[in-house]
């Protein structure tokens, strides 16, 4: 019922108010063409300074800028494979050596095309090693993946000075391209090829790529749980990254006309990925400071009388003073950016708060208007008695000689929430582990709306429609809200949809970096996610965790109404009986891996079996 103090509004203009309490900072940033007219415009005036600098730098310094431009674009490439899928690759100048390998090759071979067609080829070809690179790291991690990698480095810097570059031999200088011969000019070429390299990276970066190499930076299960490959996250992050190295290699070429094996040593890769990491390389413009460094370091210890080789001293102490502090240079400056944007993240959060207060208002509205109790209040309703969604039959999983879960069956009835309830070890994870496909050696069988599951992955079964949330934190921190919320749904949505989920839920603004919100906050966003994904069913691992007992009750409002308003089913694994009893309609009881009992929530809860389990906790029941 609507409260007594609150305002007397009927149900539209509660709509309204609801809708005109939600933030909306700058609309047209969010708009297909905001999305795309600010990079290309800030990239536009990155050309045009690039053109004044190549009419404006003496002829040194054009020799030292396109060394700056040919590092940062390797440099971009570390922030993707380093910097935001989190591997370790140490053999980014072997990519670039394999890129300038083919742009000399071709040009010995006077082949068609041109060096801008030779070097997209040296990209191409740096893309596919990095691809076979790539797949020990779908098995290896941390310090054995950069092992691989540097042996990589060291293997192919031994062939390539055995077998030199095509051409080197009998000085066969690379031809640049006609337009852009001269050294003033080649350099504005390299700021052409960086410009589009960095916009390429940023629409990755803003692309289902991009939001998969974050994710599965930060853990490969919740990645997989939401139909995401995780392989392909891995492998995209390596091509991407090679093959921006095998750019900046060709570039090099067409630099200095005559590469040798010299320029791309295994200690220089070394030193390069300290500079990303150092600089925080997935951000664009700290890729390119990285590139920066790279030429001014060694060419102030020039000046200074000191060996340039010193400079990989001083890039190591950079490093260190990096992974010691836990933050690097770009995190650093945005802090200070962000501290203001948070707080008008939390004054967001705070109108957040109102909205949803006038939502459970609206949501008791229309229950009255459709004659049914309000919400907020009803107690929980028969499901709709058709085909249940998921259907379990003698389930069994052992660890070694502990039977976790023993001859466990339950139905899922269609468009319900279904509470799954037990003392601690009951096996309520174990369980949701095993039908969202992450214990996939069980015994027993598990369908979901009649399709049989044995043998499909948690990916598979995530795109059937089978999602999970967990009880650790797995929302990525590194997506904004809406990124996050367009990853996990795999489908197109709108912007408003975006909202109306977000609004439901009372989460934070679409634009809010996850980082900035506390961890419980990240559980609604990843419930409010899932929903979005639209699935059959949605499994819930203690999805309370971390909110206060208010928010306990506003969500457990909330999920009794998205079976009806989104159509799907949710089990609820939960151990406040308060809001397990606000929310379900059937309840299933695990105790020793066995089910104690099942079916309609009021019987269940009386059953003498049930308080028996339940002892010391039989004051809740
Ligand atoms: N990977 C594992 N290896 C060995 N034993 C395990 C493993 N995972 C769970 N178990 C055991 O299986 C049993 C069921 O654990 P599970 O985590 O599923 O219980 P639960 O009901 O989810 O408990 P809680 O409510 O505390 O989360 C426990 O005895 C637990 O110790």
């Amino acid at each position: 019922m609507p409260r007594a103090d609150a305002p007397v509004l009927n149900t539209e203009t509660r709509r309204s108010a609801a809708r005109a309490a939600t933030p909306s900072p700058q609309p047209w940033l969010r708009s297909p063409l905001g999305r795309t007219a600010l990079p290309l415009g800030i990239a536009a005036i990155g050309l045009l300074a690039g053109y004044l600098l190549s009419i404006g730098l003496s002829g040194y310094f054009v020799f030292l800028a396109v060394s700056a431009v040919t590092a940062a674009i390797a440099i971009l490439g570390l922030g993707v494979v380093t910097g935001s899928a989190g591997m370790i690759a140490l053999c980014q100048l072997t990519f670039a050596a394999v890129g300038a390998w083919v742009v000399s090759l071709l040009n010995v071979m006077e082949a068609p095309g041109g060096f801008v067609a030779w070097l997209l080829l040296g990209g191409v070809a740096a893309g596919l090693v990095g691809i076979l690179v790539g797949l020990p790291a779908l098995r290896l991690r941390g310090v054995n993946l950069a092992v691989v990698t540097l042996g990589f480095a060291a293997a192919a810097d031994v062939t390539l000075v055995q077998i030199q570059f095509p051409g080197s031999k009998d000085g066969v200088a690379i031809v640049r391209p006609e337009a852009f011969s001269s050294d003033r000019s080649y350099f504005f070429f390299s700021i052409i090829v960086l410009t589009a390299c960095a916009l390429t990276v940023f629409f990755l970066q803003r692309s289902r790529w991009g939001s998969s190499w974050k994710a599965v930076a930060f853990s490969e299960r919740g990645t997989a749980s939401v139909g995401q490959s995780v392989q392909s996250a891995k492998l995209t992050a390596f091509a991407v990254s090679a093959a921006l190295g095998g750019i900046s290699g060709g570039l090099l070429a067409g630099q200095v006309q005559l590469p040798f094996a010299s320029s791309f040593t295994p200690i220089q890769s070394l030193a390069l990925y300290i500079l990303a990491v150092m600089s925080g390389a997935y951000l664009i413009d700290m890729a390119i400071f990285g590139g920066l460094l790279w030429v001014v370091v060694p060419e102030l210890l020039k000046r200074w009388g000191v060996p340039q080789d010193w400079g990989f001293v001083v890039f190591g102490v950079l490093g260190v003073q990096a992974l010691t502090s836990g933050t690097n240079l770009g995190q650093g400056i945005r802090a200070l950016w962000w501290k203001r944007a948070d707080k008008r993240a939390a004054a967001a959060r705070s109108a957040a708060r109102e909205r949803s207060a006038l939502l459970r208002a609206e949501l008791d509205d229309e229950a009255l208007e459709q004659g049914s109790s309000p919400v907020s209040a009803a107690p929980a309703s028969d499901p709709v008695a058709t085909a249940p969604v998921l259907v379990v039959q003698n389930l069994g999983v052992t660890f070694g000689t502990l039977k976790a879960l023993d001859g466990v069956s339950l139905e899922v009835p269609a468009r319900s929430v279904m509470g799954l309830i037990g003392p601690n070890g009951a096996g309520k994870s174990t369980f949701v582990d095993a039908i969202s496909g992450f214990l996939p050696q069980h015994t027993g069988t598990v369908t979901l709306n009649g399709t049989p599951l044995a043998g499909l992955s948690p990916m598979r079964r995530a795109r059937l429609g089978l999602r999970r949330t967990f009880q650790q934190d797995r929302v990525p921190p590194s997506l904004t809200v809406e990124a996050y919320l367009r990853f996990v749904a795999r489908r197109s949505v709108s912007s408003a949809e975006i909202d109306e989920v977000l609004d439901f839920f009372g989460c934070p603004e679409a634009a809010t970096r996850l980082v900035s919100v506390d961890v419980g906050t990240r559980r609604l966003i990843e419930v409010a996610a899932n929903v979005l994904a639209r699935p059959s069913l949605l499994i819930l691992d203690e999805p309370a965790a971390g909110l206060s007992h208010d928010e306990h009750v506003e969500l457990g409002r909330r999920l009794r109404a998205v079976p009806g308003r989104y159509d799907m089913s949710i089990v609820l694994i939960e151990h406040d009986l308060d809001l397990v009893r606000t929310v379900c309609s059937t309840l299933t009881v695990l105790d020793f891996g066995t089910v104690l009992a099942s079916g309609n929530q009021a019987e269940v809860l009386a059953d003498p079996a049930v308080i028996k389990a339940y002892m010391g906790e039989t004051e809740m029941l």
